[in-house]
């Protein structure tokens, strides 16, 4: 069997940074050269960033892209590595948006090489589930290319068409050798291994190893894992890259020689495309030793995925540094080292703001936590302010609950503005499904860093990585104070959360069956929760829909986040069963 010597870029884009997205692509052209590689394959729309949401309805924008990608060509080959195949991914259109002859804007892949673009492949299977709105901006495409690189017969596909099959089909049927799939596949708990599971299915399917090839970075709301790999015909890992970090995984892969003389053929799915580059075997002199990048555990991988998701939007919205309050409470210790982790202890600003019902030992708490992690550290009472505020306009009771959060949030915003902070919320999943924050108060900010971990997962998070900073001999960050002591707004006097709302491990079971499974009541019933706590919960959950829309936004981690991937009416009468 030829071996093909495959280069997969796992890199971090920037949506509509064309430029910076073409130099990442011509670095990894230049180290797949230096590495002897046949063929560079770059991520979904590597060349404009994914998604690149409405950007695609902009003439202007799948014009640039079109152009860079034209540059691209000339410049990979202008760099010295005009010989080596490139994929790259990005925005194309051979028809007008919302065109009904077929035609439109495309999710594209392009084979480069010479300086020339030698095929435009446009992805078959659109998702337009979840957090994907395909539909909305592209046209699928019908024909699969492959391209003949060293005697092997190599298809190129797009994300969604490994999931969907269809090319894959029509790739065995053209009897390809190799597939590569590019994506740009966001992280969500357990979708690794899905994604593992459908891979080797296509690989047996088509008796052919198949390179997956994932992004990696933060995009708003969403992070790409990247843990790209190469599986064989028989379902085993050849290689694979490491989970949320930037990396060129270079690997020799033994692939099925071209059998046929065929040219182009039709199917009744696809019809395909053979672009034949080189016949003759590739030579490869000394065979390079594969690499399988280490499992990441079930907390680590989250913990991961939050890091990079914040780090990326901080960095990539140009941000200086974050603030955030910090009560002493869980939600802002985990979210503060988080922070710590994803930008550095000199970047993260934090602010105690006691009123007279904070404890002494929240702030002490407060102050523990930022000496350990080494974060600046400022205590600005809020009592003043709010006996001002009192002094002209008289409320009580919820209203002079929200007020002292909401002073809160105005000295953050304040100290956002003039220092350049970005501000994080720090509210978690369970608190964002039930509407337990306050409305331009503690829910302000821009980014909110543990907005999908339920409360439960935020309590795993802060043993883990308090566990780990022990196994590697360093301070644990979070005080266990903070861990032990029982869940308050303080707010009034004595309030403990339990005041609300019922046991977290209660309400997070009902939030997992109601806001993730889009269970109804009588469901959760029957699961075992009390009829009366689901019916309270369901509402709250209803109710509250304004508060979400109105917040920020913040890393994915589950299967149903809240945002774009769960989308509910906000006016809205129905109760259910
Ligand atoms: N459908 C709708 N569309 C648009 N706006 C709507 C609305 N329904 C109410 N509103 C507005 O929202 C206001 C109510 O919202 P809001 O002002 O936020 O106040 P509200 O939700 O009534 O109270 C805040 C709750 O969060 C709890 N809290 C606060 C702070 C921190 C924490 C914590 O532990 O993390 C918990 C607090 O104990 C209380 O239970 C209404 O006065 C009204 O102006
Ligand atoms: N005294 C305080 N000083 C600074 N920030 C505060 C203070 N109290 C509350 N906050 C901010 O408001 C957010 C909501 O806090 P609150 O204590 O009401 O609820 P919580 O959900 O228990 O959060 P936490 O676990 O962080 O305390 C906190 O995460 C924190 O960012
Ligand atoms: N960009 C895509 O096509 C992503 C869809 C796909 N099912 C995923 O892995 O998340």
């Amino acid at each position: 069997m030829p071996t093909l010597r495959i280069a997969l870029a796992q890199d971090n884009p920037i949506v509509g940074d064309l430029d910076h997205n073409a130099d990442l692509i011509r670095r990894a052209a230049s180290a797949a050269t230096v590495a002897g590689a046949h063929l560079l394959a770059t991520g979904e729309q590597s060349l404009t960033g994914y998604p690149v949401e409405d950007l695609a309805l902009r003439h202007s924008f799948v014009e640039a892209s079109r152009d860079r990608l034209v540059r691209l060509a000339e410049e990979i080959a202008a760099d010295g590595n005009g010989s080596l195949p490139v994929a790259v991914g990005y925005l194309d259109a051979d028809g007008p948006v919302g065109s009904t002859t077929g035609h439109g804007i495309r999710n594209a892949l392009a084979l480069l090489q010479d300086g020339k673009v030698l095929f435009r492949y446009y992805k078959h299977h659109l998702p337009n589930y979840g957090v994907f709105d395909e539909d909305r901006w592209f046209v699928a495409g019908h024909e699969l290319h492959l391209a003949r690189i060293g005697g092997v017969d190599v298809a190129f596909t797009v994300c969604e068409d490994v999931w969907g099959g269809v090319p894959f089909t029509v790739a065995e049927e053209a009897g390809a050798g190799l597939v590569i799939n590019i994506n740009a596949s966001p992280y969500e708990q357990g979708k690794h291994e899905r994604r593992l599971a459908v891979v080797k299915e296509r690989a047996a399917g088509v008796g052919a190893p198949v390179a997956y090839l994932n992004t990696v970075g933060g995009q708003d709301d969403l992070v790409f894992d990247g843990g790209s790999m190469i599986v064989a015909a028989d379902g085993s890992i050849i290689s694979s890259a490491r989970r949320f970090a930037s990396e060129l995984l270079v690997t020799d892969v033994e692939c099925p020689a071209a059998s046929r003389a065929i040219a182009n053929h039709s199917s009744s799915l696809m019809s395909t495309s053979l672009h034949v580059l080189s016949e003759e075997p590739a030579a490869i002199e000394t065979r390079i030793e594969p690499t399988f990048a280490p499992e990441l555990g079930r907390h680590e991988e989250v913990w991961e995925a939050l890091r990079l998701g914040l780090a990326d939007y901080v960095n990539k919205n140009g941000f200086p540094s974050v603030l955030l309050g910090l009560s002493g409470g869980i939600d802002s210790a985990v979210t503060a080292v988080l922070a710590r982790d994803a930008i550095g202890a000199d970047r993260v600003h934090t602010v105690a703001n006691p009123s007279q019902y904070s404890s002494q030992h929240s702030l002490d708490d407060a102050a523990d936590l930022a000496e350990r992690c080494g974060l600046h550290h400022v205590v600005e009472p809020i009592q003043p302010i709010v006996d001002a505020y009192l002094a002209e306009i008289a409320v009580s009771g919820l209203a002079l609950e929200n007020l002292q959060a909401r002073v809160r949030g105005v000295i953050w915003m304040s100290l956002s503005n003039q220092h350049g902070h970005l501000v994080l919320a720090a509210g978690n999943k369970s608190e964002y499904a039930v509407g337990y924050s306050t409305l331009y108060g503690d829910s302000c900010g821009g980014f909110a860093p543990i907005k999908d971990v339920l409360k439960t997962l935020v309590y795993e998070l802060a043993n883990w990585r308090n566990e780990k900073a022990r196994s590697l001999g360093e301070t644990e960050p979070i005080p266990e104070n903070i861990i032990m002591k029982p869940p308050s707004a303080e707010l009034r006097p004595d309030q403990l959360d339990s005041d609300s709302l019922p046991d977290y491990a209660v309400l997070d079971g009902i939030l997992v069956g109601y806001v993730d499974g889009d269970a109804g009541r009588e469901d959760l019933v029957e699961q075992g929760y009390p009829a009366d706590v689901v019916e309270r919960i369901a509402g709250l959950v209803d109710r509250a829909e304004y508060k979400r829309r109105q917040s920020a936004p913040g890393t994915k981690i589950t299967v149903k986040s809240f945002g774009r991937d769960r989308r509910l009416p906000i006016t809205n009468h129905f109760r259910g069963k």
